[in-house]
């Protein structure tokens, strides 16, 4: 249960030529852990995530998922992995208005073909390990924006992946309620056992990653440090 991304090239259009935003990029996750990724605008976080994500299908190199190479998977094959392995956290949570927290979380077991009844009890006991499960009620106009991002973390956590990429989880957050879903992340990494990589801004950050790189012009500019972050344990 980990992810690795093996020499990954990666380019766009850019004019007559081509602009690269990836540039022979090695990275590998193993579960229970978080990889911070860390670098200036432009440098190539959102695009290393929508590799990892499998969003995107770079120019050379390769994608390993729980130790099966994505490379050559058809479309639909590689949807299917995103549904069953792969929980993305956007920046914004994205909710769906008309439905309450709970019911947020029990979309995606209807997405992956699962009967969203059953699912219940998984939703409201994730909503609980973020804190939520008084608000498991409330629509999103209910919630604050730090409540509506946990929303957005336990729905990512929803069909179990084991792979967790998460983009600026605290952009729209002050510090007090950006350091609790950056702790709530780390917990949730240890205890689920999830291969996470977390995009940032925030240095502050740092402490809580197993290790962290640092991105520059689609470069790792420096070698991967290791800290001892650890979380409680959720019991889920
Ligand atoms: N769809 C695209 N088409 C062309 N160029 C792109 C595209 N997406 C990103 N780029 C370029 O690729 C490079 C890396 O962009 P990327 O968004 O991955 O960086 P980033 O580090 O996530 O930036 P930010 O912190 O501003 O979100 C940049 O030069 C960007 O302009």
């Amino acid at each position: 249960m980990s992810l690795t991304l093996t020499d990954i090239t990666l380019t766009y259009p850019d004019g007559d030529t081509r602009l690269t935003a990836l540039d022979q990029i090695s990275l590998h996750v193993p579960k229970g852990t978080i990889t911070a990724v860390i670098g200036p605008s432009g440098s190539g976080k959102s695009s290393l995530l929508a590799v990892a994500a499998t969003l995107i299908t770079p120019d050379t190199g390769t994608v390993t998922i729980d130790g099966t190479p994505t490379t050559g998977m058809t479309r639909a094959q590689l949807a299917d992995l995103r549904r069953n392995h792969i929980g993305i956290v956007f920046q914004q949570p994205n909710l769906l208005p008309a439905l309450t927290a709970v019911e947020q979380l029990q979309v995606m077991s209807h997405i992956t073909g699962h009967n969203p009844t059953k699912s219940r009890p998984r939703a409201l006991a994730l909503l609980d390990a973020v804190g939520l499960a008084a608000q498991a009620h409330r629509h999103p106009h209910q919630l604050s924006g730090g409540q509506r991002q946990r929303v957005n973390i336990a729905r990512a956590l929803m069909n179990t992946p084991t792979v967790l990429l998460v983009d600026e989880p605290t952009s729209a957050l002050d510090h007090d309620r950006g350091a609790a879903v950056i702790d709530l992340i780390t917990h949730l990494t240890h205890h689920q056992s999830t291969a996470t990589v977390l995009v940032t801004h925030d240095p502050t950050h740092l402490t809580t990653a197993t290790q962290t790189t640092t991105l520059q012009d689609g470069r790792i500019t420096t070698p991967m440090t290791t800290t001892s972050g650890r979380g409680q344990d959720t019991g889920l």
